[in-house]
């Protein structure tokens, strides 16, 4: 786990007098499953807006796949946005395609002249990575809150990215779910080789896919480690995650 694949250093990003990163540093190790834990307003969707070149950040330095990610150009942005996906909230899926449809869309427009079997080969391959290549010709509408954030993820999987940045995978969901979706991360991480940052103020979450998990307050990183080491000591902090999550 040598390569870092993202190495950011002394991250600014202010939004006029709203100072939201306030020096961070942080990096990936490739195939490492890192956890940004924080409550809601911290920017740790600023963070990963910026990671995805998203954001333009106002100082420090982003690399990201070798990349300073606020140099590139448009061509070379899009090529590296190619490789880093990103999985939003919602799942961000298209309501008038099917499941099928929404997974083929991204492969066809970012893949020129791949053939129909092609894209149909690996749709389907996505689908049963995630568990739900039965629901190939539904519609989102269809599909429970867990189910769609697993063809959230399928679609953002879909190009095989080296990097996926999750956008709180496991809001709004019942417990069980949550579990389901905990593994599929990890899952993904085994079966393709990715490497993740997680965002979440999700405990469970952090404790099950996270390999490092680090601790976001106002705008910067305040404790970083395993879960075992940085909920080691009960400290303020901590303590007011534990009582978010209702854990004793
Ligand atoms: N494009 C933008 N323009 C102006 N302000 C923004 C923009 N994006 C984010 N912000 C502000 O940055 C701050 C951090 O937002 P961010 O979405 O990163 O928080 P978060 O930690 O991800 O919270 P949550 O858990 O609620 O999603 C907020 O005050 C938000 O209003």
């Amino acid at each position: 786990m040598d390569e870092k694949v993202i190495d950011i250093h002394d991250l600014y990003k202010s939004f006029g007098t709203n100072h939201v990163l306030r020096g961070i540093d942080i990096n990936v190790h490739k195939g490492e499953n890192v956890v940004v834990l924080g409550r809601s307003g911290t920017g740790k969707s600023v963070l990963i807006k910026i990671i995805a070149g998203l954001l333009k950040p106002d100082s420090g330095n982003v690399n990201v796949l070798g990349k300073e990610v606020d140099k590139l150009g448009t061509v070379d942005l899009r090529e590296l946005r190619l490789k880093v996906g990103f999985c939003f909230q919602n799942g961000a899926l298209y309501d008038s395609m099917t499941v099928g449809e929404n997974l083929a869309f991204p492969l066809k427009r970012n893949t020129p002249g791949i053939s129909n079997e092609q894209v149909r080969k690996s749709v389907n391959v996505t689908l049963e990575a995630v568990g739900l290549l039965k629901t190939i010709d539904q519609m989102p509408s269809e599909l429970s809150g867990g189910q769609r954030k697993r063809i959230g993820i399928a679609r953002t999987l879909i190009l095989r990215p080296d990097i996926m940045l999750y956008d709180e995978p496991t809001a709004g969901l019942d417990p069980i779910t949550c579990t389901e979706i905990n593994n599929l991360i990890n899952e993904v991480q085994r079966r393709f080789h990715t490497s993740s940052i997680i965002i979440t103020h999700d405990l469970t979450c952090a404790k099950d896919v996270g390999d490092k998990i680090v601790v976001m307050k106002e705008g910067k990183f305040v404790k970083q480690g395993t879960f075992d080491e940085v909920f080691s000591t009960k400290d303020e902090l901590i303590n007011e995650f534990y009582d978010y999550n209702f854990i004793q």
